[in-house]
This record gives C-alpha cells, sequence and structure tokens, in this order.
C-alpha cells in the first residue's frame, strides 16, 4: 500500500495508526499554495497578527467537558508531551485541525472532525493549549469521507478534504462566528450564508511548482516544510485542469532537451519553479520559468518545442531567482516569446496581468466577493471611495463605475502600476492609485480635509495597522467595507471599530478556497451618527 493511500484510509476511518503518527505537518510552501499566501507575494507583510490566534486566550477554555483521560484525577496542567487523552471534536480550527477541550484546556487535533471522539497522543503541551495526534477515532463523524487526493496527508496544502464540501462550509462560517465571539465579544453575529462553489474543484487559475528530478523524470510539487522532499503534486484537482495540463507538458519538454532541474539540495541546475496561470475568460496560459541561472541552455528551441507542444500557452517568460529564498520570485522578468500580459476579464472590468502581477486565484468566487463589496458599498455615482490595500485595483475598478471618486492605496510599486494599467484597459477614468502604506496616506489625506464616502479595506493577513482604523474613525465615512482573508484578526479590528462608532450590519463568508481552511469575507459596518 502506497502512504497515500494508507493515509487517505487513514483519514476515512477505515484504520488506525499507532501512536498517532501521521506525519502530517505543515508545510509554508503549500500554504502559499492554498491561497493566501499568495497574496502575501506582494507584500510580504511578516508574521502574521492573527496566524495561530485559536492558541491565545485559552487557559480556562469553555468548550465543555472533554471525555475521560489516562487518569481521572489528573489536571489539564499535569498534562505533558506522550500523554494519551480522549477529546470529544467541537468544531474545526482556523489551520483546519480538530479543536476539542482536555480539562478545559483546548487541544488541537489535526485531522479530526467536530463531534468525533478520539484517543490521541499529546505531542506538546502548552499552559494555554495542548497539540495531540490522533491514535484512533472511538467515534466517526458522518462528515469524515475518503480524501480524493492521493497526496492529502503529505502534502498539506489542503487541510479539509476529510469532509464532505458541505461540512466544510459549516465549519468556515463556524470559524467566522468563533472569531467574533472570541475577539469582538458578539454572540449574535448578523452573519449571512456563506456562498459556496457549485463544483469545489478545478477552481484555481494559476499553478506554481517546484521542480526537482527523480529516477531522471522531471517531477514538479511542493517541498514539505524543512526538507528536501518534493511531494508530487501533477494533477493537483484544486488546480484548473488547463493549467495542469501546461505544467505536464512544460516537463515533457525540460526533459526532452535535458535542461538541467534545479536542486535544492546542491544548489545546481536551472529551472527551479514553473508557473503557469489560466485566463478564465480565454483560455490562454502564462507560462513562467523561474531559474536560478541568468541564461537558460537552448533557449530557441525550449521556446519552440514549448510552442508547439501547448498552443494555449500566450506567453513564455523567465524569470531570475538565484537566491536562497522563501520567495518564489526574483526580481528580473524577461519575456522569451509572446505578449508580456496575460488578458482577465471579471465582469466588465478587464485586466492584463505581467508575470509577477498578484491576482485573485479563484474568479468565480471573486466575483461573488466583489459583488458583496459593491452591495456594501451602496454607491449612488456621487461618493469618494479610498480602497485601502487595494493590490492591482480590483476591487476599486468593480466600485469605480458607481463611484465619483475612487483613491486605491498599495504598498508595492509593481501592483500600483498594474492598477493604473489595468484601470487604462478597462477605459476607468476617475480611479487613481497611490503608492504607499494606507496607515500613514490615509491619516494624511484626512489632515488634508479629505473626507471620503466609503472606505473599503482588504488587508493581509495581519489585519489593519492601529493609524488606519483611527484615521477611519476621524474621517467617519458613512459606510466601512471590510475585505478580510482572516476573520481573527477582522474581529479584532471590528471591535475597535465598534468602538468608534460603528455598528456591525452584516458579514459575507465566501469560500474562496474550498478544500483548505481559509475563509474569505465582506464586512459592512456603518457609521451610527
Ligand atoms: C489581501 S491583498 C488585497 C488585494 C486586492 N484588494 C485584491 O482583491 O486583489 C492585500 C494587499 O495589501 C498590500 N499591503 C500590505 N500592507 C500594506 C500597507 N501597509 N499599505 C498598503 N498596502 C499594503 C499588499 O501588497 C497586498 O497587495
Amino acid at each position: 500500500m502506497t502512504l497515500g493511500r494508507c493515509m487517505r484510509m487513514w483519514y476515512s476511518g477505515a484504520i488506525k495508526l499507532g501512536n498517532g503518527e501521521n506525519g502530517m505537518t505543515r508545510k509554508e510552501e503549500r500554504r502559499a499554495q492554498g491561497g493566501a499566501g499568495d497574496k502575501k507575494s506582494y507584500g510580504g507583510q511578516g508574521k502574521a497578527r492573527g496566524e495561530r490566534p485559536d492558541r491565545q486566550r485559552y487557559s480556562g477554555g469553555t468548550g465543555g467537558a472533554a471525555a475521560p483521560a489516562v487518569s481521572r484525577k489528573a489536571s489539564a496542567e499535569d498534562v505533558k508531551a506522550g500523554d494519551r487523552i480522549v477529546v470529544t471534536i467541537k468544531r474545526i480550527g482556523i489551520n483546519g485541525e480538530g479543536v476539542g477541550y482536555y480539562k478545559r484546556k483546548a487541544v488541537f487535533i489535526e485531522g479530526a472532525l467536530p463531534n468525533e471522539v478520539v484517543k490521541a497522543k499529546v505531542t506538546r503541551a502548552e499552559a494555554g493549549y495542548l497539540n495531540a495526534s490522533i491514535i484512533e477515532i472511538e467515534k466517526k463523524s458522518p462528515d469524515r469521507q475518503v480524501p480524493p487526493c492521493p497526496v492529502y496527508a503529505e502534502c498539506g496544502g489542503c487541510q479539509l478534504q476529510h469532509m464532505t464540501y458541505e461540512a466544510q462550509l459549516k465549519a468556515k462560517e463556524e470559524i467566522v462566528r468563533e472569531a467574533f465571539q472570541r475577539y469582538a465579544g458578539i454572540e449574535s453575529l448578523p452573519m449571512r450564508p456563506i456562498f459556496g462553489m457549485e463544483n469545489p474543484w478545478g477552481y484555481r487559475n494559476k499553478a506554481q511548482l517546484q521542480t526537482g528530478l527523480h529516477d531522471g523524470e522531471v517531477v514538479t510539487g511542493l517541498y514539505s516544510a524543512g526538507s528536501h522532499k518534493l511531494v508530487d503534486i501533477s494533477g493537483c484537482e484544486i488546480h484548473h485542469p488547463v493549467v495542469n495540463g501546461v505544467v505536464e507538458g512544460a516537463k515533457a519538454v525540460l526533459k526532452e532537451l535535458n535542461i538541467p532541474i534545479y536542486n535544492e539540495r546542491t544548489r545546481e541546475g536551472a529551472v527551479r519553479t514553473i508557473v503557469a496561470r489560466v485566463g478564465q475568460a480565454s483560455g490562454q496560459v502564462q507560462l513562467t520559468l523561474i531559474t536560478a541561472v541568468d541564461r537558460l541552455p537552448d533557449t530557441r528551441r525550449l521556446v519552440q518545442r514549448l510552442r508547439d507542444k501547448l498552443p494555449m500557452v500566450k506567453t513564455i517568460a523567465q524569470n531570475i531567482n538565484k537566491g536562497k529564498t522563501p520567495l518564489i520570485f526574483g526580481d528580473r522578468t524577461t519575456v522569451l516569446w509572446g505578449d508580456e500580459r496575460l488578458n482577465e476579464t471579471l465582469g466588465d472590468v478587464r485586466f492584463s496581468l505581467s508575470p509577477r502581477a498578484f491576482f485573485q486565484l479563484n474568479p468565480e468566487q471573486t466575483v461573488k466577493l466583489y459583488n458583496a463589496a459593491k452591495e456594501a458599498a451602496a454607491l449612488t455615482g456621487k461618493e469618494l471611495v479610498v480602497d485601502a490595500y487595494c493590490g492591482t485595483g480590483t476591487i476599486g475598478m468593480w466600485l469605480a463605475p458607481n463611484a465619483r471618486e475612487v483613491r486605491g492605496i498599495e504598498i508595492i510599486p509593481e501592483a500600483v502600476r498594474d492598477a493604473r494599467d489595468n484601470a487604462e484597459a478597462s477605459g476607468i477614468t476617475n480611479a487613481r492609485f497611490y503608492e504607499g502604506r494606507a496607515e500613514e496616506l490615509l491619516p494624511q489625506w484626512v489632515a488634508q480635509g479629505i473626507r471620503p464616502d466609503v472606505v473599503v479595506v482588504d488587508p493581509p493577513r495581519t489585519g489593519c495597522e492601529m493609524p488606519l482604523l483611527q484615521a477611519i474613525a476621524k474621517a467617519k465615512p458613512k459606510r466601512l467595507v471590510y475585505v478580510s482573508c482572516n476573520p481573527s484578526t477582522l474581529a479584532k479590528d471590528c471591535k475597535v471599530l465598534l468602538g468608534s462608532g460603528y455598528r456591525l450590519e452584516w458579514v459575507q463568508p465566501v469560500d474562496m478556497f474550498p478544500q483548505t481552511s481559509h475563509v474569505e469575507s465582506c464586512s459592512l459596518l456603518v457609521r451610527n451618527d
């Protein structure tokens, strides 16, 4: 039996693993695959304020009684790594793990589902929480399913494939509700039902895969965190099938022409990453080879073979990244053949994307998210809208046709350039994009007497900086539209805003990344006065 099949059976509850050594570790690189990391690729904003929020403030949790453990007399403080405990799982945590309580202390157990009773081995005992791994599922959830992906457990990029999709959606609503309860003290959240996907597979418009050689074959996948083991994720089912096809075709050409593949360990070789992005409207593909060398050998033949084999590819680019860095892209990009930019359309808005440009990974759900933002902004054509953390200007451009003026703020110069180009490509003349920190520019504008009617924020996982929240409180825009990829920092920021004259009208969760534990949302806050 392969490890993958073995793990799938374990996830399905069909077999038990001794000592709970399930081999699952979180892989930062694979997390980027899951989505939110991609957003960081422009910002690199460091550790998120709410990255592991579930583990904070947990002593004296309120999750109710856990099933009896090794010793009924022992208090949770006596528990140490290696102990065996029995836990009833209450909910899914923000990283996709099952959360239960052992003598009022939170226990995080990867792979466990709500309402399951699991026998688990403690792997880490901290003052406020325990980590544990499953030894045996004593009572199995009806929501448990065999993960469709054969490398689900090894890869770690998806966290919820062992749950039915319906249960995933419920769990994500619960994650949002729980965050507001814990960080904003809101017991009865005005939350709308989550927007799910009819087909929660094949949604990801971009693959970004490391390359390696295995038995003379080119493999593409992601490295396990802290290791040189490349997990092959060919045919990943959350990728758009066209993207998978292009990656396979590119691999075949690299092998055929004997192009040296980069070796993580020796740091020799040329091609280290293959990036393929498909335009959902056009079906065209932008292919970027990220290399550890300035010049690729046999470039002319390489380009010709890629063109012959992959007619849907409209751009072949090379990006150079020689550094020992977790960043995927380097600073220099050369177009080897074709158009520099990929055309993409969302609704009526046209985008023209350079190889490094950030673009939402799930276009179908992005439209739902942006329409929620549009509803929240309730524009009449007279308003000044500030789109803080605007990236390539997508939300601002979505709103611009109904606004008097849009001002976007973005920290990354390249993204600002893309935003300006995108506005031009779409014929949008009332949107301006400013390079800078939102927490510096908005306070400056407010000090100059500029008063936006609507402020949209879509910050990185770390949430909004305090000076920005203070500037919003001072400027008093009637409506604040908060788009968030992290319910914990969203709830913390909302708490500040609720204390500054705003009320929370509604929260709309959107499932941008099915099979992962990420949950995006759009919230409307309105001024009380
Ligand atoms: C979650 S993304 C949102 C992008 C965009 N709204 C969209 O939907 O595509 C957050 C953006 O904020 C930018 N950013 C991070 N810190 C910032 C700051 N202090 N000021 C302005 N922009 C920032 C990042 O570069 C990134 O483009």
